[in-house]
């Protein structure tokens, strides 16, 4: 019985000097003194407040008074960098990006559900996958895809014409910019209909996909076991495993992610069997054999042995797709309406520009659409202000130093011109930070004002070389791990927002107030709705 008692105490002690070894090897301190608010508590840090979704745009901007290079307090003593200086984040994205990787949470949770998509590769692995992934996002092939998505986006119009009958009609619009963006990834990534438009239709690949995404933040707590889970055994052992958890939501989350895996197969084999009989085949699939998906399979088809990816990498790039495509458009959709509520005067001067450029044209080109200028300067300046991805962790797998463009001024009034960064430090990119910031934007950088995408941007914004791939901001990210697809979301959003605003007017409901919530996307909501539940309701009429 003794034996027993000490075998197992030696046992405890073990097990604790282990956590505690792994903890400490975990905590990261700032090697330079760097301003930040307060510790606001001993375990959590600044982290609740960071992801506070009410108030944590508040909290974002009280870092920006601290400077572009801020220290943030994280779990037991850690201490992370949250970074909003072009010049550091240029280090961080760009020269430097092998050495700022993603989390191996967000890696290993990526590959898990969806497995080595683009989102779940790093170093050479990731590189090979983008070579051949690149050229199918190419505007050359967003050319060809111009008309799927304008009659995808006459669809949405004439289901919304039905809701909107009436006199002032409410209408969840973020619940139709889901569907709208949903089945823009659907055809044009995949070749799929998702029916989103049939209200009555009961699509259980769309309805698993809609509720991915609510389904994973509702498990942030088990999320964090699961690197220690991707080590147990092979995957047929930890499916077991997860099969006896005895939590509904972590089963629902089984469910959707075998749902989707099932139709992605369903759906790949029978693009093959199409490509295999030839055109005429591939003619009568959705979107005509244009989709991303589609065009993937012929390159791959072509490709040298070592460039080639193997099936199971397709089918992981399929649920990426819809995965990383999904609540960021319909996020992005949804703030714009939003803004042109706000500025009835700018939806109006809009919808007049749209409305004489499709007077003559029934469908525009893409280079017509694109060239639209207020168009234009309404989607740069609403996804600089408002990016729906508002900051993104990365931490570094060495020591390094990043220089500072603009010197922070340290807690004891020293200037600090570069930051010393430590193995295994978290760095947080300010996305939203470094889109506001005053030495790129200057004085009115916190302003929605479309008109400076009309005039020549201050000389300051091109001083600062911001290195993201669209508009001088970080909206889409920079580097390697930018957003394969900017091109065809930006196609996406003109032609939406274009032919929504010809036949519908848009306006603020009378009695609720819309807030924006800070999540992994920023999402709407009303004050004070149950459960934090994402809804944008905007009166519709028709014009
Ligand atoms: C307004 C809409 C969008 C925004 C704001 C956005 C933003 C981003 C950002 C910030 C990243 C970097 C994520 C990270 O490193 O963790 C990213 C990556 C990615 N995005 Fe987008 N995105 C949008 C739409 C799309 C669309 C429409 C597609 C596909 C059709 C897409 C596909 C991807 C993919 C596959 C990646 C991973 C790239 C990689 O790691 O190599 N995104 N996106």
């Amino acid at each position: 019985m003794v034996e027993l008692s000490l075998f197992f105490n030696s046992l405890l002690v073990l097990a604790v000097w282990y956590l505690w070894r792994s903890l400490r090897s975990a905590i990261i301190k700032c090697r330079v003194n760097l301003p930040g608010p307060p510790r606001a508590a001993w375990f959590a840090g600044n982290l609740k407040q960071f992801h506070d979704s009410n108030h944590g745009m508040e909290f974002l901007e009280q870092l920006a008074s601290y400077g572009s290079a801020v220290k943030i307090h994280g779990i037991c003593g850690d201490e992370q960098i949250h970074i909003s200086d072009p010049r550091a984040l240029h280090h961080i994205l760009v020269k430097d990006q092998d050495i700022f990787e993603k989390s191996n949470m967000f890696i290993k949770i990526n590959r898990l559900l969806f497995g080595y998509g683009l989102l779940a590769t790093l170093g050479a692995h990731h590189k090979r996958q983008r070579k051949m992934l690149n050229p199918v996002f190419s505007a050359k092939h967003m050319r060809s895809l111009t008309p799927l998505v304008f009659n995808i986006t006459k669809e949405l119009c004439d289901a919304l014409a039905k809701k909107a009958s009436g006199a002032d009609a409410t209408v969840n619009m973020l619940d139709w910019m889901s569907r709208v963006s949903l089945e823009l990834v659907g055809q044009a990534g995949m070749g799929y209909s998702f029916e989103v438009f049939d209200e009555q239709a009961q699509n259980e690949y769309a309805y698993c996909v809609r509720e991915l995404v609510p389904t994973i933040f509702t498990l942030q707590t088990y999320l964090q076991f699961l690197p220690l889970l991707m080590k147990l055994g092979p995957p047929a052992f930890r499916r077991f495993l997860v099969q006896l958890v005895p939590s509904r939501r972590i089963q629902i989350l089984k469910e959707i992610t075998d749902t989707i895996d099932r139709t992605s197969t369903r759906i790949l084999n029978s693009k093959k069997r199409a490509l295999e009989q030839g055109d005429e085949a591939l003619l009568k699939q959705v979107g005509e054999g244009k989709d991303i998906i589609s065009v993937l399979l012929r390159a791959n088809r072509q490709a040298s042995e070592t460039d080639t990816l193997p099936e199971t990498e397709l089918l992981a790039h399929m649920s990426t797709l819809i995965f990383a495509a999904h609540d960021t458009t319909s996020s992005a959709l949804s703030r714009i309406l939003h803004v042109l509520c706000l500025r009835p005067e700018a939806q109006q001067k809009l919808r007049d520009e749209v409305t004489l450029a499709m007077a003559s044209q029934d469908e525009l080109l893409y280079d017509d659409i694109m060239a639209l200028p207020y168009l234009d300067a309404v989607c740069r300046e609403t996804l600089r202000l408002y990016p729906p991805i508002p900051f993104l962790p990365r931490t570094a797998n060495r020591d390094t130093v990043v220089p500072l463009m603009t010197p922070v001024k340290g807690p004891d009034g020293e200037m600090i011109n570069e930051i010393p960064i430590a193995a295994n430090q978290g760095v947080i990119v300010g996305i939203v930070a470094i889109n506001k910031n005053r030495d790129v934007w200057g004085p009115d950088a916190d302003e929605w004002r479309p008109e400076r995408w009309i005039e020549p941007l201050p000389s300051s914004v091109y001083d600062a070389h911001v290195p993201g791939v669209y508009s001088h901001t970080l909206t889409f990210l920079a580097g390697g791990r930018a957003c394969i697809g900017f091109k065809i979301s930006e196609l996406e959003m003109k032609i939406v927002i274009a032919l929504l605003l010809e036949r519908f007017r848009f306006s603020l409901p009378d009695d609720e107030e819309i807030i924006w919530r800070l999540g992994t996307i920023q999402t709407p909501s009303t004050r004070g709705r149950a459960g934090e539940m994402p809804f944008l309701p905007l009166k519709v009429s028709m014009v």
